[in-house]
């Protein structure tokens, strides 16, 4: 399921896919429209997938990204799921803080991207409770949240509010990164080294003509 990375068509730099799934109206569009664009708008268009790229900034660095928001309806079917977590660097699991079933769905997905990873291989997930502004009808307690994403494996719970916290989406989506940042590097393969005589210093080089050319030429004066 992890593929580590993957490289845009044409391109030779690495784009990391997130996908973000999770019930039907907890918020995901809204924190992928925050984290893109800063901005908190009241209604969302949900008929539809939609998918983002765009080149972002981590620490100092400029990285391709893709996000990939899947509309809630669907995720209720398990083949569904499973065609979109599959080669995806990173996930992002949404409830709300207010709705309990919208936790156990995204337990559920936890279950399902766990039965579907490749044996050895876990891809990094974000478990976020949304909508911590409506505190006061809250259903879902965050040390209930982080015990259960224990339970998991490279999953990491965040809660936020796409409504008052505009600096929250990022923080979850830059978390992410980070995570996949570092899995890639450590995942890099370190360059075979190669040995100064197989290199050539231009000394050795010049030793080796000469040697050539004098037997060369010993050769064809019929001295050798
Ligand atoms: N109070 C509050 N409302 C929010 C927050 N985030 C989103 N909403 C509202 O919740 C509703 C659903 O938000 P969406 O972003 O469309 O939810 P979604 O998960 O993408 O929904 P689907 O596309 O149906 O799967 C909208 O009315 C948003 O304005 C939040 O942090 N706090």
């Amino acid at each position: 399921m992890m593929t580590g990375n993957s490289q845009e068509k044409g391109s030779t730099k690495t784009t990391y896919h997130i996908v973000v799934l999770g019930a039907e109206g907890v918020g995901k569009t809204a924190l992928v429209v925050r984290y893109l664009t800063r901005r908190f708008l009241s209604e969302y268009a949900s008929t539809e997938e939609s998918t983002y790229n765009r080149t972002v900034n981590v620490d100092d660095k400029n990285v391709q990204i893709k996000i990939t928001d899947v509309i809630g309806k669907s995720v209720k079917q398990p083949s569904y799921v499973r065609s979109k977590i599959q080669k995806i660097d990173g996930i992002v699991v949404v409830y709300s803080v207010t709705d309990r079933r919208s936790y156990e769905a995204a337990l559920n997905l936890l279950d399902l991207i766990r039965l579907h990873a490749r044996p050895g291989t876990s891809t990094p997930t974000i478990l976020v409770g949304n909508k911590v502004d409506l505190e006061h009808i809250r259903e879902v307690d965050a040390d209930d949240a982080e015990k259960d994403a224990s339970e998991y494996p490279d999953c990491f719970p965040m809660e936020s509010s796409a409504a008052t916290l505009p600096d929250e989406a990022a923080v979850i989506f830059e978390s992410l990164l980070k995570k996949l940042i570092n899995k890639r590097d450590s995942l890099k393969v370190p360059r075979r080294k190669v040995s100064v005589v197989l290199q050539g210093s231009p000394k050795l080089i010049r030793t080796h003509i000469k040697r050539r050319l004098s037997m060369f030429n010993k050769s064809r004066n019929g001295t050798l």
